[in-house]
This record gives structure tokens, C-alpha cells and sequence, in this order.
């Protein structure tokens, strides 16, 4: 059997976007790692299916898995593009979707851009998870290469958000799977190096959780942004500017966090064998 795929990006950080609503697809972990492979598969960093969804009001379940097969709850670059799919879809200028992490709520905003509701902000350390009670405004238990104290925050996937006074000087390849396996991290974490460059702007660089250095993450720049503003370093509305470009993020009064930023497709093709 073969399927139709949207090879799409948010900024860089890409993906192979299968719609499976009427044709159940659950891929092995093995089956999302080769698809994934730059090498030998069409490479992505993570793979998203667009399932079914009996949640009322819900286009749809997008499912969302890492370059290492794993499924996890979050991924905002990837929601810019499946809200956008939806919304191409439906002729509509809104449109909500369920992830494992919730619902979320995208909807059309300036020069082709989209704006999704990306839900809370998790604060408390049961919720990102950590291993065990910590101030997540600096997880003082987290420390390697000279890098210690992180902000930690959930967006339905867990974030270490580092402060540093120059992100191109940190060596993200060297350090990054360790910090990702950190043990206080049950759930392993995505590990981000920030530089605040003004209250309205922040310069970050990504490790991802399962997919490594990416050039952008919407749900990690969600986190930094809800970091700064818990340590006081930006106002509630700031850019951050990433590898790939720059995302829009505010973290409202009533705590849901509201990223903007663009989509684009790159191509299309068919998948086969054993799907
Ligand atoms: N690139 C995604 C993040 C994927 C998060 C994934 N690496 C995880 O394990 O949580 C984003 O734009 O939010």
C-alpha cells in the first residue's frame, strides 16, 4: 500500500505530514525512524499523522512522533502547519485540533502567517516532569559543562531553558544529548541555550528531545519566552529568534501561551512499502 505525504517546515524544523482520516495509519517506531533517516528515508524531524477525532468541535488528532519513533505531546511548528492544512481545508480563518497534550486552537494571522493557541504554561515540577520537588524557576539539580540552574517548563512536552550571555558560544552538539538525558529528566527534556537581546527579543538555539539540533522549535520558544518572563528578563510579548527565523510568542494574563509564526510546504510524494 502506498500513502500521500506533505513534506512541510515551520522555519526549518521539517516534517512528513501523512493525513490518515480516513485510512488508519500507526506506524512502527521503526517505520517513523526510516522515514525520518535523511539518508535513506525522505528525512524529517518529526513525522505527524492526522488521524480522527471525537472531541467535539476538533478537526482532527494530530499525532506527533520524533525522528526516534517516539511519540510525544507537543510540537509547535508543526501545528502552524497542520492548522493551516485545516484551515485551507475548510475555507476558514480558525480552526481547533487535538493533540496528546490538548487542544489546541489555530487560526490565521498577518502576511500568510498563523497563530496557534498553544494551551498552559506547566509550572510546577510534576508536570514537566522532573525527578523529584524542585524550584522549576532554577532546577539547581541539573548541572553539566558548566551550564547549571535551568528554568524548567512544560508546553505538553518538557523544556530546560538555559541563560547565557552568548548562545553561539555554547557547543549544543557536545552537550546537548547529555542534558537531554539528564537523570533528573524522566521523560528526557528538549534543552534550550537562550540570550535575551532586549525586553522584546531573544535569541535561542535548540536541542530537541529525539530529533537533536533543530532549527527551530515553536513549543521551545513557547518555553523560553514563559522562562524570561519568569526570571523577569522580557515582556510578556517578545520575538525569538531562532537558527531557522524568528517566532512572535505571548504569554497572556490568564496563562495561554500564543505563538505566531510562518508555514510552508515543500513538496509532495507517496510513501510505500509496508505502510
Ligand atoms: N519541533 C517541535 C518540538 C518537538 C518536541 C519534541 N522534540 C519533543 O520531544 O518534545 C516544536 O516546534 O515544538
Amino acid at each position: 500500500m502506498t500513502r500521500e505525504f506533505l513534506k512541510m517546515h515551520g522555519l526549518g524544523n521539517d516534517f512528513v505530514v501523512i493525513d490518515a482520516r480516513n485510512t488508519p495509519y500507526q506506524p512502527s517506531e521503526a517505520e517513523v525512524r526510516a522515514i525520518a533517516n535523511r539518508r535513506t528515508g525522505v528525512g524529517c524531524d518529526q513525522f505527524i499523522v492526522l488521524e480522527p477525532s471525537d472531541a467535539p468541535g476538533a478537526s482532527g488528532f494530530m499525532r506527533i512522533r520524533n525522528a526516534d519513533g517516539g511519540e510525544v505531546g507537543a510540537c509547535g511548528n508543526a501545528s502552524r502547519c497542520v492548522g493551516w492544512l485545516l484551515m485551507e481545508e475548510s475555507g476558514g480563518d480558525r480552526v481547533t485540533f487535538q493533540t496528546a497534550a490538548g487542544l489546541l486552537h489555530a487560526s490565521r494571522a498577518d502576511n500568510g502567517r498563523i497563530t496557534v493557541d498553544m494551551g498552559p504554561a506547566r509550572l510546577d515540577w510534576s508536570e514537566v516532569p522532573l525527578a523529584g520537588p524542585a524550584d522549576t524557576l532554577r532546577v539547581e539539580a541539573v548541572a553539566h559543562a558548566g551550564y547549571a540552574g535551568p528554568v524548567a517548563v512544560s508546553m505538553g512536552n518538557p523544556h530546560a531553558v538555559f541563560f547565557v550571555d552568548d548562545v553561539d558560544a555554547v557547543p549544543l552538539d557536545d552537550i546537548g544529548a547529555a542534558l537531554e538525558h539528564h537523570p533528573f529528566f524522566p521523560e528526557r527534556a528538549n534543552i534550550e541555550f537562550a540570550q535575551i537581546l532586549s525586553p522584546t527579543s531573544i535569541r535561542m538555539r535548540v536541542w530537541e528531545r529525539g530529533a537533536g539540533i533543530t532549527q527551530a522549535c515553536g513549543s521551545g520558544s513557547c518555553a523560553t519566552q514563559v522562562a524570561a518572563v519568569r526570571r523577569g528578563l522580557t515582556e510578556r510579548k517578545a520575538d525569538v529568534i531562532l537558527d531557522g527565523g524568528t517566532l512572535t510568542i505571548e504569554w497572556t494574563e490568564d496563562n495561554r501561551v500564543l505563538m505566531t509564526g510562518p508555514v510552508a510546504v515543500s513538496f509532495s510524494g507517496r510513501l510505500s512499502a509496508g505502510l
